[in-house]
């Protein structure tokens, strides 16, 4: 029987080499900063020395509506999902636009909305619902959001659309979230992760006031509870709090992972799934860095879990995949940097 594919680590050798260029270049020592060491990982990553510059980036947006949205957690009703899933495709969302300026290629995929989009034409349908796994996710403080058995379609789904996206070339890919009440469930995976209590986790999200945030953080408790021990184990989590569209995108991390393909890391969504694939295969967070610091506790209290650094702070809070598109030029400038700057010892000074 073939083994499932696990993680291995960037190449030691390549991030040995890139630390050398980096610091034999025409800079004095340690003057690039983070982009020095940002231009290092992502050489390690790819195996090579230079790094390559990273043309062909890849968005999937994970669209999905959450049953814990009706329970007050949310400053938007959750038909906002839908109707944000039609902007995408119109490439009119906040994502679109930084996506358009930097060159990164959107994807949207609809893994749990709780409408069918009848009214699209059939060709879009079909490929926005390929990996449609139900419709609505079940409200986690009151039932396990989805089956064990959702739980691994949703799983596979997300791998298989991180193997379609690297088959076409994407030498970097990116997650992208969107679901009204998705700050909830992706808040309970990161208290479940770290073993925290809702208080210290729970933040805004869309702008909630402060009788909502403590009602989602009495939700978030009540749901942690009601998982009780199944939060020792990723994928029990993943089926008892997460969702479809949660699920889904932490397949995709992970197979970036397992294939050796790097991830630019986004707001709260992406990188709860993201702690949950390195919960699932530890080793996977080597491969992801972080695009920005969101305002969302759990996602800055996850990422220093997995060690990680954002690029940018800009207070952002949308979500979509948009601090990571975002930071897309930081990555760049860090590849343009080892690739392009002279070495010291060629100057002839
Ligand atoms: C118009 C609009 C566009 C969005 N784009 C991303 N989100 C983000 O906000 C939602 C999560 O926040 P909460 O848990 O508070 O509902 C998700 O849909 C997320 O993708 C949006 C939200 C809205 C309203
Ligand atoms: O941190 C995020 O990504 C975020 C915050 C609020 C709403 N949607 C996303």
């Amino acid at each position: 029987m073939p083994c499932a594919p696990s993680v291995s680590a960037p190449s030691a050798s390549a991030r040995d080499r890139a630390a050398e260029r980096l610091a034999a270049l025409a800079t004095p020592p340690g003057a690039l900063g983070r982009l020095g060491d940002l231009g290092v990982w992502l050489a390690a990553c790819q195996g090579q020395v230079p790094p390559a510059q990273v043309d062909n980036l890849r968005l999937v947006i994970f669209a999905g509506d959450h049953g814990v949205a009706a329970h007050g957690v949310s400053a938007f009703p959750p038909e906002i999902t839908g109707a944000m899933v039609r902007t995408f495709l119109l490439g009119k969302a906040g994502v679109s636009a930084l996506a358009k300026a930097h060159g990164v290629a959107v994807r949207v995929l609809d893994l749990g909305v709780d409408e069918d989009f009848a009214d699209l034409d059939e060709q879009t349908r079909t490929a926005l619902t390929a990996y449609k796994v139900r419709r609505g996710s079940g409200a986690l403080h009151l039932e396990d959001a989805l089956t064990a058995e959702q739980t691994r379609a949703a799983l596979d789904a997300g791998a298989a659309v991180a193997r379609e996206e690297i088959a076409a070339g994407a030498q970097l890919l990116v997650s992208g979230d969107m679901g009204i009440g998705n700050t909830t469930p992706a808040s309970a995976m990161v208290a479940a992760g770290l073993g925290l209590p809702a208080s210290e986790v729970v933040g805004r999200g869309t702008g909630i006031g402060e009788q909502a945030l403590a009602v989602k953080t009495g939700v978030v408790d009540a749901a942690l509870a009601r998982a009780g021990a199944r939060t020792a184990d990723p994928v029990e989590t993943l089926t008892a709090l997460g969702s479809a569209d949660l699920a889904a995108t932490t397949g995709y991390l992970l197979a970036a992972a397992q294939d050796g393909v790097p991830v630019l890391l986004d707001g709260l969504v992406s990188v709860a799934c993201a702690l949950t694939a390195d919960r699932i295969e530890p080793g996977a967070a080597a491969w992801f860095a972080a695009g920005h610091r969101s305002t969302e506790p759990a996602q800055s209290l996850a990422l220093a879990k997995m060690g990680l650094e954002p690029l940018l702070d800009l207070g952002l809070r949308l979500g979509e995949g948009s601090g990571a598109v975002a930071a897309v030029p930081v990555l760049r400038s860090a590849a343009a940097l080892l690739r392009d700057v002279a070495l010291l010892s060629e100057l002839g000074a």
